[in-house]
């Protein structure tokens, strides 16, 4: 062996595959110098598939099992992943226990990601001329055009050679040697282009010679208007630099009309101006000469301030506790604003909402071309292009979605998540099921970065962490502008049934605010909830509502069986004959609510203008805005919404609010119901009379004297917060434990059955059976042909190994994949469940 034995250099490769683990391929030795940790590369994976990876890190340890296949292709010489972003992705996969493709998959926009399609081009050694008397006329047409054109797509062939099937005739092709057959890699992204004029460069370099231009061109009136108008728009003569950019071409014809497109393209002809392209981003902020400077705060925005700041370089995290209307978004601003200053980067994480263009709007106007926006709704171009804005240093601050944790910053300052209580923080559909609030933690902690949480109605996590001195606490307290926070009115809908005081929905007191408020000029919101669509048994007497012994949740009614479940224990009863309250028999079972308010309260108010908001209403992409901007505007009185209409809105002229049934929130069965109930209330009753307007909340209730809504009306969250935490407590729930929610999903109900059994037995022996519950079928034990089983595991918070927890659930679960019964069961796994 010689001395100077020569090292091989491997990779390990992150790929979009189910398989837990990163692979090892081989780095040909032509590429020593030019790979680096986070670049896209070409890999054979499997059976000749190709896919894109990402190198997570370069090593020089051989595999022993195997012999590592090479790296195709670098795709990239600057890498479109930095190495902290891979940090971030195995804490995603390790923590919520995914795969680290799983992350791959969310975190890459898919226009990063390649898709390779095969391609046609000429055989170098064929020459069509000397080949005539083997070739088909089709033939010969065929690869005279693909001589042209170089290559050709295989998916095209078939219409070229107006074949259906085009195979045979690529065979013969081939076996002709007439044609190769390569792989091509198709960037999906493309930038988007854009043509702009400027004047000559000689003309800059020499002004002597612009002046001459204005002699050869003296009569020619339009062009002179042309110069002219150009000049103005780009002060060439005091500024010299400014031509570098020049100006939209289409803008430039567009904005001087009677300017024809053809004197500009004389003059362009002429060596006057001349046309060049520039990538431009797809959301070009066209009001950014309108910016202004971020508004000066009040006191007591000030004085929070300096609570924030402090708070933050003691602690790193600081909630910011403000009533709803306070103005917390004024001081997110101050706050990026001075990121901007140092030269760093911001993200500002904002809900899975549909109200994202009213506060973009709001931030564009302070921070022009720096904000990058990223959404889910966003097309992949898009998101594409916001990837590279950040990585090129074109953007320091981004607004966006959870996904937005997953861009390349590089030297991220300052974290805001705005309604950091709300509960689309957290992704449920599929892998990584993260909780963004959390994973924005670990990114800060990575960039050594600072997170604010800002909410009216923290959550319970993170308010128990302030009281634990964990997090720093900034509270504002009044509404900006003198606004008072609205006056809230219980109504008792049983009582106003018995005198006739209802309307269908509506009380005789919700009726008349909205109409005297309309009368008036100003606008009303009316909110039906969307949860709690699950049946619940109440009594029409009293209002009781049967709560599971064990878990301070409602019992779910099943109507198959006729019973009531608990959905966290599994703890089941009959439905009771009787109430255990009161003792009457007149028992309901309350289900599936109507969405007849829009109807029935334009028959009662006839002249209102009634627009809906709910997840029917707004399917269509930008029926929502219309809607907004239309009540906006005042086009609309009243706007009767869900859960939608509740998050960040911020409408100046809005007097009453009404909450048409409050009691369903409450009786949803979640451990969470409480939190989610007092969160909501307070949000859509803090929509009323902000920007100093006085307003009203109706609240709508059977059970008037239920305690969390006389705290809503007195916006009193110490006490929600301390009642809550209390039951947390005693039923052990988070935030004193971890819950992981293992779903048990198959074809047969019999086999999700036994397989959640299976799994829940190993689980009780490795785990201990105080900490596993269930399994147990939801209330909606079958979706897309899939019976459900559910085992929540239930773990302490403090002195407990949970890395061997999991590595212990990840077993049980590949355990039961690899028994045989069982090859066709797929569990999947919610650490920290929302
Ligand atoms: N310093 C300020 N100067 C001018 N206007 C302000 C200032 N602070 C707040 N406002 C205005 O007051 C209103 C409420 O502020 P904002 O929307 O930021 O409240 P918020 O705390 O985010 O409330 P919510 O939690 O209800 O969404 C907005 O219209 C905002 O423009
Ligand atoms: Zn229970």
């Amino acid at each position: 062996m010689s001395l100077f034995e020569e090292k091989h250099q491997f990779a390990e490769i992150i790929l979009p595959v189910p398989v837990p683990k990163t692979f090892c391929y081989f780095i040909s030795p032509a590429w020593d110098l030019e790979v680096v940790v986070g670049q896209r590369v070409l890999v054979e994976f499997g059976n000749r598939k190709v896919y894109t990876g990402i190198i997570a890190e370069i090593h020089q340890k051989r595999p022993e099992e195997y012999d590592p296949k090479p790296i195709l292709e670098l795709l990239e010489d600057t890498p479109s992943v930095t190495p902290d972003q891979i940090k971030l992705w195995k804490w995603v996969a390790e923590y919520y226990m995914c795969t680290i493709g799983d992350v791959m998959n969310i975190a890459l926009p898919s226009g990063l990601k390649l898709s390779s399609q095969s391609f046609i081009q000429l055989h170098p050694d064929f020459s069509i001329d000397d080949n005539l008397e083997m070739l088909t006329d089709r033939e010969f047409t065929f690869l005279k055009l693909l001589e042209k054109e170089q290559t050709i797509p295989y998916t095209n062939v078939a219409s070229i050679l107006e074949l259906k099937n085009p195979y045979k005739a690529v065979k013969d092709l081939i076996a002709k040697q007439a044609i190769l057959l390569i792989e091509k890699i198709k960037e999906k992204y493309k930038p988007k282009m854009e043509k702009r004029i400027r004047l000559h460069q000689s003309l800059v370099d020499n002004t002597a010679l612009l002046d001459g231009v204005f002699d050869i061109i003296a009569k020619k009136a339009k062009q002179e208007d042309a110069l002219l108008k150009y000049l103005s728009m780009v002060p060439v003569y005091e500024d010299p630099m400014t031509n570098y950019h020049g100006v939209s071409k289409s803008e430039f014809i567009k904005e001087n009309k009677p300017l024809s497109a053809s004197s500009v393209g004389t003059m362009t002809k002429n060596g006057i101006f001349e046309e060049f392209e520039r990538q431009v981003p797809r959301f070009e902020l066209s009001i950014a000469d309108k910016m202004m400077p971020t508004p000066e705060l009040s006191e007591a925005q000030n004085e929070c301030l300096q609570k924030v700041v402090t708070g933050l370089n003691e602690k790193g995290t600081c909630l910011l506790h403000g009533v709803t209307g306070s103005g917390k978004t004024e001081i997110y601003l101050q706050l990026i604003q001075n990121v901007i200053e140092n030269g760093s980067q911001a993200l500002f994480l904002i809900p899975e909402i549909a109200l994202t263009s009213q506060l973009v709007r709001r931030l564009k106007v302070y921070f022009g071309d720096v904000l990058g926006i990223y959404h889910s709704k966003f097309s992949d171009n898009e998101r594409v292009e916001t990837w590279k804005g950040v990585q090129e240093g074109d953007y320091q601050v981004i607004v966006g979605t959870r996904a937005s944790l997953f861009l390349p910053f590089s030297d991220l300052e300052l974290i805001v998540v705005d309604e950091e209580h709300d509960s689309s923080y957290k992704a449920q559909d599929k892998a990584p099921r993260y909780q963004g609030r959390d994973v924005a933690l670990v990114l800060a902690h990575l960039h050594h970065a600072k997170v604010i949480l800002g909410s009216a109605t923290p959550s319970l996590e993170s308010f128990y962490l302030a009281v634990k001195k964990k997090y720093a606490y900034a509270p504002l307290t009044e509404r900006y502008g003198g606004a008072q926070l609205p006056e809230v009115k219980i109504v008792d809908i049983k009582r106003m049934r018995k005198q006739r005081k209802m309307k269908d929905e509506f009380s005789d007191d919700l009726l008349q605010a909205v109409h005297e408020t309309t009368e008036e000029g100003y606008q009303a919101i009316l909110f039906q909830n969307r949860r709690g669509y699950s049946p619940y048994v109440s009594c029409e007497t009293c209002g009781w509502v049967p709560e599971c012994p064990s878990c301070a949740v409602n019992l779910t009614y099943h109507i198959y069986k006729n019973e009531l479940r608990c959905h966290y224990c599994g703890y089941k009863e009959h439905v009771p004959k009787t109430c255990v309250n009161c003792g009457s028999t007149h028992l309901q079972t309350v289900g599936v609510g109507t969405q007849k308010i829009e109807e029935s309260l334009k028959t009662y108010l006839t002249d209102l203008r009634v627009g809906r908001m709910d997840l029917d209403s707004t399917r269509r992409k930008h029926s929502y805005e219309q809607i907004l901007t239309d009540f906006e505007q005042g086009h609309l009185d009243v706007l009767v919404g869900t859960q939608m209409i509740t998050k960040g809105l911020d409408f100046g002229n809005v007097r009453v609010v009404g909450i048409l049934d409050a009691d369903r929130l409450l009786h949803f069965p979640d451990f969470r119901a409480h939190e989610r109930a007092f969160q909501l209330l307070t949000q859509v009753s803090g929509r009323a009379g902000r920007r100093g307007k006085e307003g009203t909340v109706i609240l709508q209730t059977s059970t008037p004297d239920e305690t969390l809504f006389a705290k809503v009306a007195r916006h009193d969250y110490a006490n929600f917060y301390r009642k809550e935490i209390q039951e947390r407590q005693q039923y052990h729930y988070p935030p004193f434990t971890r819950l992981i929610r293992l779903t048990v999903r198959s074809e047969k109900q019999d086999l999700t059955r036994e397989s959640a059994e299976w799994l829940a037995q190993r689980l009780t022996h490795w785990i201990g059976a105080n900490r596993i519950l269930g399994p147990q079928e939801p209330v909606i034990n079958k979706i897309r042909n899939y019976f459900l089983s559910e085992i929540l595991i239930k773990l302490e918070r403090e002195n407990y190994d949970l890395k061997k927890a999991k590595s212990l659930i990840q077993h049980a679960v590949n355990n039961l994949r690899e028994e045989k019964p069982f090859k066709r069961v797929w569990v999947s796994i919610d650490v920290d469940p929302a």
